[in-house]
């Protein structure tokens, strides 16, 4: 669905902030993009729908650019930003205005979204608390049923419950025809929800793998603190030593996000090269 080629950009032309990124996103997927503050994740996102233009490469959706944003793409495609503008309308006033741009938007799912997030759905949008808009907005993206929804940092905002909320309307909301990726720096925002992990670091795609990939190949593990097992990577806690080692046995270990998104920004020299050892490096 989506496909990033040899793809550079930076906001002054000397000093590259993405180089050379190659992503390849599927439908039927939810892909997690993570990165520290300020690694790009909105930079790559907005080249991704064709807000950004590459100043090297291409980023294609459905093998067109995206940066020529015909309108039978765009109706495809939903990107709901980090910063919000949600006018003085009632949510009946902005479904006329916005939907008519998304032939398969669903008023029903709108309003069952609105219902789920506990969202009122007859007040005037400007008026709403900040987490109540960005609830109203993420349940308008999900109803537009776009192909590719893009959403950027969705969670900034949401309240312990809502995250919760979060992550079972879009697991609801996810089929075989839809593919969906979330950018966020808050790790554990994003767990049981996304089944492959995208992490940005130094202007790069430093790991790109489903879970299912990572639990084959990797253990996570609590090791005690005497323990001399070799690891991958591997950081103290008060709960003993949180490790990451390779998976002998096959047998399932929960991916920590958390710990993986630490071990491929932390410029560990061993996990991501065992990652891309020819018999595990398998891109989605
Ligand atoms: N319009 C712009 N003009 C110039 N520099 C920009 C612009 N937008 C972003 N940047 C810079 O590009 C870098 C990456 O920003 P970006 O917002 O893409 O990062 P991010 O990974 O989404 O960060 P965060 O997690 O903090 O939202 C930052 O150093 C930022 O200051």
């Amino acid at each position: 669905m989506v496909d990033i080629q040899n793809m550079s950009f930076g906001y002054r032309r000397h000093s590259p902030l993405l180089q050379n990124v190659q992503l390849s996103l599927s439908r039927g997927h939810i892909y997690g993009l993570l990165g520290k503050n300020g690694a790009g994740k909105s930079t790559l996102l907005k080249n991704m729908v064709g807000l950004a233009f590459p100043q090297a490469g291409q980023c294609l959706i459905d093998g067109v650019s995206a940066q020529r944003r015909l309108p039978s793409v765009l109706e495809e495609v939903y990107f709901l930003a980090e910063e919000l503008y949600v006018p003085a309308l009632t949510a009946a006033q902005f479904v006329a205005n916005t939907a008519g741009f998304y032939p398969r938007f669903r008023q029903e799912e709108l309003t069952r979204y609105l219902h789920e997030f506990e969202v009122p759905a007859h007040a005037v949008l400007s008026k709403f608390s900040f987490g109540q808009q960005k609830k109203f907005m993420i349940a308008f993206a999900l109803a537009t049923n776009t192909s590719l929804l893009v959403m950027d940092e969705p969670t900034n905002g949401l309240d312990i419950p809502s995250k919760a909320q979060f992550r079972r309307i879009m697991a609801s909301a996810l089929t075989e025809e839809r593919c969906m990726i979330i950018s966020t720096h808050q790790v554990r925002d994003l767990d049981s929800l996304i089944d492959t992990v995208v992490v940005l670091h130094d202007g790069q795609i430093a790991l790109n793998h489903s879970l299912d990939q990572l639990t084959e190949q990797l253990t996570f593990a609590t090791l005690p603190a005497t323990d001399t097992t070799p690891v991958l990577y591997a950081e103290d806690s008060v709960r003993g030593r949180q490790a990451i080692v390779p998976n002998a046995t096959g047998a399932y270990s929960r991916v920590d996000l958390e710990l993986l998104f630490n071990a491929a920004t932390s410029g560990s020299s061993t996990l991501l090269p065992f990652l891309k050892q020819p018999s595990y490096a398998q891109p989605v």
